[in-house]
């Protein structure tokens, strides 16, 4: 079910190969519209050996003058002459926009001519340039090339949906309009936007326009549906939305703006652009990534502001994708009581355009005075609980001590080996993948494939060898998740990993890493000094990544060689202490019993940067699920075998009292307080 695609991505990261588009939730499949646009080259290719190196800037650079192509240098991409439009098109009156009309990414080397809306891989251009490009060069294979825009199903969808005010029943109008919260966006906003609405579905339909002429590329649906007096919203879009690159309100952009609003949702802006007149633009997947591809269509602003939404994940989302169009450029709205989402502000009758005003900017010099810092510090305040970072939905004993996961942290990991890392550490990231963070393995000691299969079952909660017939409902929904693989396997240079996962946070917006394991980036150094520097240097490295990235970066890193009866700590973790101090938190997965609990291990967070909170809590491995978090439905026999173990040889010494679970103990402080283990019963 994985696919290796080349074509624009140097780096071999698998990505999920979909068959047929689904809806993000929800909708019927097999209404795939085919691909949105050219690709030069699109097709799977074989495994490489070697992976391929990054290309950079300078190397771009480089290229176009030993190849004599003159290009202007923007904020994101380098703008040449299209090899990929027909010289006759060159003559006609718009050859003022189509000369330089190709946009070549200066990170990754992915090029989008704007005119022709060809797209390839740094290898396909130059493989263009070279004359080698499948015997095709200077938009020979353009003019072959099919038309795949306008597919049925999006035209059948747009057919049947009719403007709001079109809708024949002044009730049902006035229910939309209550239910998606449009009272006071004028029709005609909604028509300025081409809002529409699909009656049997209770949707409001989005349209995706091809830059060229009217074509339609896709559609995003909003469901609104009513529980009781609450109202939820659920988004579908067509094709799936790994492919679906809308900038919802491009066709109202003149070529002479220079300023624009970036929004997460389209309502926002709709919001925005009536009561502020401002160009605006929504992101196709909100704030969970700005994809590459879109880059090209925003390189003519000279100020783009974010306005994302209300809450801390929206503004780390906004502060990332600022990376990626040059921060010089881009303001930040910050999230606030009294800066919500666009359209909410102008429910509640705020002003919009101060609040755009407002706006922060996203640069920052290397030294900043509290002044600069003052909004960001109040935003953590005001958002105390987002601050602590996204909690774990299988894991509330990890929520107690580490209070979530953050952005930004290094995390070490260790245990006994065969004790269960990898398999606790996939379900870990599973978990948080599920609930939307972009996640990178690294796994170099079992096979993708194996490690997706765990990933799997863990997904599932059952032993998927025993129900092949639920397997594409399962793989189908587990394709969904944003989750990417680096396909290295054995040994590998830090430096390639640490680029691979460069590339990955810029494509991908990934926010997590894992790293199974540290041990093998170390090389083949024999002496034992040298090992040791090589894992410090290495330790720092990811250290500096997850930092300079804002990226969570997990890192499993064997223990060394102790006494079998002993039960780990801190400094049982293989090398110098460098990797304990440069670790925000390290968990430690034991491999003998707690008395307090039920399972045959225990985890142990032995270091928590953020509050300090350190403790221990049960894990009970389920052997067909391969999971470690405990089922709702096992609660009771917890606190029943808790009851026949009789009294704990500790008790918690948190303080927190009511906090602390039964089976699990919180210590505030450096010191952690552990249970006896019961090294009567050794595991394993
Ligand atoms: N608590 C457990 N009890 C029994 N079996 C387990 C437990 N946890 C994991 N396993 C099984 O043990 C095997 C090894 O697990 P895993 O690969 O996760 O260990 P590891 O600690 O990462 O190993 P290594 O030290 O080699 O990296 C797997 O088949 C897994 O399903």
């Amino acid at each position: 079910m994985w696919v290796l695609l080349r074509g624009g991505n140097p780096l071999r990261i698998l990505l999920p190969q979909r068959g047929e588009w689904m809806g993000r939730r929800g909708l019927p499949r097999g209404l795939a519209p085919g691909p949105p646009r050219r690709r030069y080259r699109k097709e799977a290719l074989p495994d490489l050996e070697m992976p391929v190196l990054p290309v950079t800037a300078t190397k771009i650079r480089q290229y176009l003058r030993e190849h004599g192509i003159p290009f202007q240098d923007g904020h994101s991409c380098l703008r040449t002459p299209s090899p990929f439009v027909e010289p006759s098109k060159l003559k006609d009156q718009t050859a003022v926009t189509t000369s330089f009309s190709l946009y070549i990414d200066k990170t990754t080397g992915c090029f989008l001519c704007m005119t022709s809306l060809a797209e390839g891989s740094w290898e396909d251009f130059q493989a263009s340039v070279e004359g080698e490009g499948d015997g095709a060069s200077e938009g020979l294979l353009l003019s072959k090339a099919p038309e795949v825009e306008d597919s049925e199903e999006v035209w059948r969808i747009w057919n049947r949906s009719v403007p709001l005010w079109e809708l024949p029943d002044p009730e049902e109008v006035q229910l939309a309009n209550t239910m998606f919260g449009l009272t006071k966006i004028t029709d005609d906003t909604l028509k300025r936007f081409s809002v529409r609405y699909l009656r049997p579905a209770r949707s409001l339909v989005f349209p995706w326009f091809s830059p060229r002429g009217s074509g339609l590329r896709g559609l995003k649906l909003l469901e609104a549906k009513c529980w009781g007096d609450r109202v939820s919203y659920e988004e579908s879009t067509i094709p799936q939305p790994s492919a679906y690159h809308n900038l919802f309100g491009l066709p109202l952009i003149s070529r002479r703006d220079a300023e624009v609003v970036l929004t997460s949702r389209e309502l926002d802006s709709l919001a925005l652009n009536q009561s502020t007149g401002l160009p605006t633009l929504t992101l196709p997947q909100g704030t969970s990534c700005l994809p590459p591809a879109l880059l090209p269509y925003l390189e003519q602003f000279r100020r783009i502001i974010f306005w994302l939404g209300d809450d801390l994940r929206s503004w780390e989302a906004a502060k990332l994708f600022a990376r990626k169009l040059n921060p010089k450029r881009c303001s930040l709205v910050r999230p606030g009581d009294q800066q919500p989402h666009p359209l909410e502000a102008l429910n509640r009758g705020l002003n919009l355009s101060r609040i755009i005003r407002t706006a922060l900017p996203a640069w920052h010099k290397s030294i900043v005075s509290f002044r600069q810092l003052r909004e960001e510090v109040l935003g953590e305040l005001s958002n105390v609980e987002q601050a602590a970072g996204l909690r774990w939905s299988r894991f509330p004993d990890l929520n107690r001590i580490l209070k979530g996961h953050r952005k930004g942290e290094l995390t070490v990991f260790t245990g006994p080996t065969g004790s269960g890392k990898t398999t606790f550490i996939s379900e870990y990231a599973l978990d948080l993948c599920s609930q939307g963070v972009n996640t990178l393995w690294g796994s170099f000691e079992i096979s993708n494939v194996r490690l997706a299969r765990v990933m799997l079952t863990q997904f599932a909660e059952r032993r998927l060898e025993d129900e092949l017939d639920k397997y594409d409902h399962w793989a189908n929904r587990f394709e969904d998740l944003p989750l990417y693989f680096m396909t290295f396997h054995g040994q590998q240079g830090i430096r390639t990993v640490i680029d691979t996962m460069q590339h990955a946070v810029y494509v991908y917006d990934i926010c997590h890493v894992v790293i199974d394991n540290l041990q093998f980036m170390m090389g083949h150094e024999q002496l034992s000094t040298d090992r040791i520097a090589a894992q410090d240097y290495i330790v720092g490295v990811f250290r500096k990544f997850a930092t300079d990235n804002n990226c969570h970066v997990t890192l499993v890193i064997h223990p060394r060689k102790e006494d079998d009866d002993k039960e780990l700590q801190t400094a049982s973790i293989f090398g110098s202490a460098k990797a304990s101090q440069e670790a925000d938190n390290v968990l430690i997965l034991q491999d003998r019993k707690l008395v307090t609990g039920p399972g045959k291990r225990y985890l142990q967070v032995s270091k928590n940067r953020f509050d300090g909170d350190v403790g221990v809590f049960p894990l009970e491995f389920n052997k067909s699920s391969l999971t470690f978090s405990t089922p709702p439905k096992n609660k009771t026999r917890l606190k029943k075998i808790k009851d026949e173990a009789g009294p704990v040889a500790k008790k918690p010494s948190s303080g927190k009292k009511g906090a602390t679970p039964q089976n699990s103990e919180i210590c505030s402080g450096k010191a952690p307080i552990l249970d006896q283990p019961d090294t009567s019963k050794p595991s394993k």
